[in-house]
Order: C-alpha cells, then sequence, then structure tokens
C-alpha cells in the first residue's frame, strides 16, 4: 500500500506549501533549534512529500536541515565515544552484528534491553533532545505527537554503517510499549526494506534513506520487519562533518521502567 500522506485523511497540512519541508513545520525546526540554544538557521527548508510506505509507516525525506544533519553528527560522534562505545554485538547464534552501536537511555544487545553495560557501568542518559526529535517526527508523520498516556522516547541506539555493513530483516520488539519507531538518517544513503509484520520475506518496499531523511513506524507497522541490505558508499553530502558511512539513530520508547 503506498500512497502520498497528503492523501491521508488522517493528515491535515495547515500553512502555506512553502512554509513546510517533508511535513516538518518550520516551527518544528524552531522547537528543535530553541531547545539547544542555536543561534541560527541558515539552510532552506525544502524537502520533499511525506511517502505512506505502508500504513502506519511514513517516510519524510529532507526532514533535517543540512545545519541539524551537521549538529547530529557531532553528537553522534560525541556519544560514540562515551561509556558504552561503538560495539558490534554478538548475535545468539554466534555471529557478529556488521552495523557498530551504541544505546543511550537504556543499553540493547540481542535482544534485550538493561539498565547497565556489560561491566556494570551506568548507560549513558537519553539526551533530551532525541526526546524533542522523536515526538516532533511522530507529529510530522501522523499530525499528532504521541499522547499523554503513551510512555515516552527514553532510548537511542545509534548505529553506524561502513560501506560493508548490513542489517538484517527484523523486528524491534524488545520494547514493552506500543509507540512509534522514530528514525534518523545520516551520511551515506542507503537502501531501507521495510516489510509485513508476519514474514521476513515479501512482501516488502525498497526505500531509499538519504541523509537527513526521517521514517517513523507505529500503529499497524510497529512490529513489520525491516532491515538494511546495503548502504551506497560515497553519497553523505557535503558540509554534515561526515566523509563517509551512515549513521542511524532510532528513538524507542522502551516501555520498561
Ligand atoms: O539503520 C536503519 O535504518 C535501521 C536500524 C534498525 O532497524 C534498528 O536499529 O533496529
Ligand atoms: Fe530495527
Amino acid at each position: 500500500m503506498r500512497g502520498r500522506l497528503r492523501d491521508d485523511p488522517r493528515t491535515r497540512r495547515t500553512g502555506a506549501p512553502g512554509a513546510h519541508r517533508g511535513g516538518a513545520s518550520a516551527v518544528d525546526e524552531v522547537r528543535y533549534l530553541r531547545a539547544e540554544a542555536w543561534s541560527a538557521m541558515s539552510e532552506p527548508l525544502f524537502g520533499a512529500e511525506p511517502v505512506t510506505v505502508a500504513p502506519g509507516a511514513v517516510h519524510l525525506p529532507g526532514w533535517l536541515s543540512v545545519g541539524a544533519q551537521r549538529d547530529l553528527v557531532r553528537r553522534c560522534r560525541a556519544w560514540s565515544r562515551g561509556a558504552g562505545g561503538m560495539v558490534r554485538h554478538r548475535m545468539p547464534r554466534g555471529g557478529v552484528m556488521s552495523v557498530r552501536m551504541t544505546a543511550l537511555g537504556w543499553f540493547w544487545e540481542p535482544y534485550r534491553y538493561s539498565r547497565t553495560l556489560p561491566d556494570g557501568a551506568p548507560v549513558p542518559p537519553f539526551p533530551p533532545i532525541l526526546g524533542e526529535l522523536a515526538r516532533a517526527g511522530v507529529e510530522a508523520a501522523f499530525g499528532a505527537p504521541p499522547g499523554p498516556a503513551d510512555p515516552p522516547h527514553d532510548v537511542a541506539l545509534v548505529n553506524f554503517y561502513d560501506a560493508d555493513a548490513r542489517m538484517g530483516m527484523h523486528q524491534d520488539r524488545d520494547e514493552q510499549a506500543d509507540v512509534p519507531v522514530v528514525s534518523l538518517s545520516l551520511g551515506d544513503t542507503c537502501v531501507f526494506r521495510f516489510g509485513n509484520t508476519r514474514t521476513r520475506t515479501r512482501p516488502y518496499t525498497d526505500v531509499e534513506l538519504a541523509s537527513g531523511d526521517l521514517f517513523v513506524f507505529g500503529g499497524p507497522a510497529r512490529m513489520a520487519y525491516h532491515g538494511v541490505p546495503r548502504t551506497r558508499p560515497g553519497t553523505a553530502p557535503a558540509g554534515i562533518g561526515m566523509e563517509r558511512g551512515r549513521l542511524n539513530i532510532t528513538v524507542r520508547a522502551s516501555g520498561l521502567e
């Protein structure tokens, strides 16, 4: 099922068309900037139209300005140097993930969350800016932010893909809350395979996720299988402070106490 979000009756867009880029209002951007006390935004805010990839799964190309991407790249670098480091996790069957990962808020390893790192140290805190971005992302995708009864976004996984890294088809199912997952992409473009809730296989849709894109999946798509069969090395845009590789930040609500 494909279609433009603007054809979706759930979505009511307001304001002049030029005031939007990819469904994120300039207000979202300003909120982001204010939250971080940035001085100014110089980049124009133009993105493509939002695309509904499956019911509950929305792709918003170009959601983050170049300035916001640069800021997030800088933060990812700092987070990856934190206590947990950038780890290639071992899978239960013995394989090692090709993606390097750092966790914020809760530590994740296949397939559980924990309050502490493997060495017993506390997990680096969940950065408030990612909570802000997650709420703004859900609002941009679905027309309303998560409700007051929804557990808050409280965990982020920062994934780094070098040219050979990929991620097999999986569900994000270790969370105990039915709250949309918010995914932000930085650096090289990738092929993001978004499937169905029943099988790892077809039907699926391959989406190109470029730097600055937002992808949100919730509701009927929350438990859909998805993965990254490949990246496109050398496609990162100039000016974001990242020469090679791909970063992805997925922000989730753990629903854990
Ligand atoms: O890298 C991506 O775009 C997807 C990452 C993902 O699915 C995950 O971290 O669970
Ligand atoms: Fe995932």
